[in-house]
């Protein structure tokens, strides 16, 4: 891919945390198209959570850079929301001022107040949580939780989506749901997405590429997988296409046998 296609370019990213001096991450490129939805797989501990982490802004690289859409990234802003794997709704509002209070912390100065109103709705009809915009976050169930943090991270019509094992704390009935409503908004809003998971089959449906980190310290890209399936993906003939098996078989190959940088004893 040339460098002028990238809308998100993260370009050289090494994190080291405190005075250690064996990064966690190292030389991390990584240039993502627009409307591309991005997972980034890898063992535990490799480094996912703290490379999505500088891309939100909230933490700060030790070197290298991320730009989007031509802006260098220096602290969190509303161009990238992010949805994290424990919900983090505010559990004295309800699912409705959980999203307008997002809405109106970003777009007051673009939108009447009325229209305000309309596009919280509207957000949180996206996810399919009309019937439940009263009621407060203890009030509903983990998936609920998670369609209204996503509801509400859409709301702010972000340049990039980010998240971060978005469904991994559900039982695998409500992830399917889960990832069926994902992959529908991403087709529909032509969403950026760049996406944390554990789970293979779970980056293979969604993905239009898979980037596999090596395990750390020192962190790398491994490899990016392509996956070529047409869309739109439906799970359940997926299962038996030749496609997919091969693009699972290749990412658990990846994560069993070759999830160490090149140059390093195999673990
Ligand atoms: N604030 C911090 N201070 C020191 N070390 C940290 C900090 N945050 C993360 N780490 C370390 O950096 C490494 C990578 O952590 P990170 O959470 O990014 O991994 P991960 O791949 O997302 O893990 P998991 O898949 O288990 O969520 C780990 O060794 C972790 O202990």
């Amino acid at each position: 891919m040339s460098g002028n296609q990238a809308f998100l370019d993260i370009s050289d990213v090494t994190v080291a945390f405190g005075r250690s001096r064996v990064p966690v991450l190292n030389g991390i490129d990584l240039k993502i198209r627009r409307g591309e939805y991005i997972s980034v797989i890898g063992h535990s501990g490799c480094g996912k959570s703290t490379l999505l982490n500088v891309v939100a802004g909230l933490l700060d690289a030790s070197g290298g850079g991320v730009v989007l859409d031509g802006r260098e990234i220096s602290g969190p802003g509303p161009d990238r929301a992010v949805v994290f794997q424990n919900h983090s709704l505010l559990p004295w509002l309800t699912c409705y001022e959980n999203v307008r209070l997002a809405v109106d912390q970003t777009l007051s100065k673009t939108m009447s107040k009325a229209e305000r109103h309309e596009w919280t709705l509207e957000n949180i009809a996206l996810v399919r949580m009309t019937h439940a915009k009263d009621k407060r976050p203890g009030e509903i169930s983990g998936g609920m939780k998670q369609r209204i943090g996503i509801a509400r991270a859409l709301s702010m019509k972000p340049k990039v989506l980010l998240l971060d094992e978005p469904f991994g704390a559900l039982d695998a009935l409500t992830r399917a749901h889960l990832q069926d409503q994902v992959m529908q908004i991403h087709a529909d809003l032509g969403s950026t997405v760049m996406m944390i998971t554990h789970d293979v089959d779970e980056a293979v449906l969604l993905s239009d590429r898979i980037v596999m980190l090596t395990n750390g310290p020192n962190a790398r890209i491994g490899e990016i997988l392509e996956v070529d399936l047409p869309r739109p993906r439906d799970r359940l003939a997926l299962v038996a296409d030749p496609r997919f098996i091969a693009a699972r078989a290749a990412v658990l190959e990846f994560l069993h046998h070759r999830h160490t940088a090149p140059g390093l004893a195999a673990a």
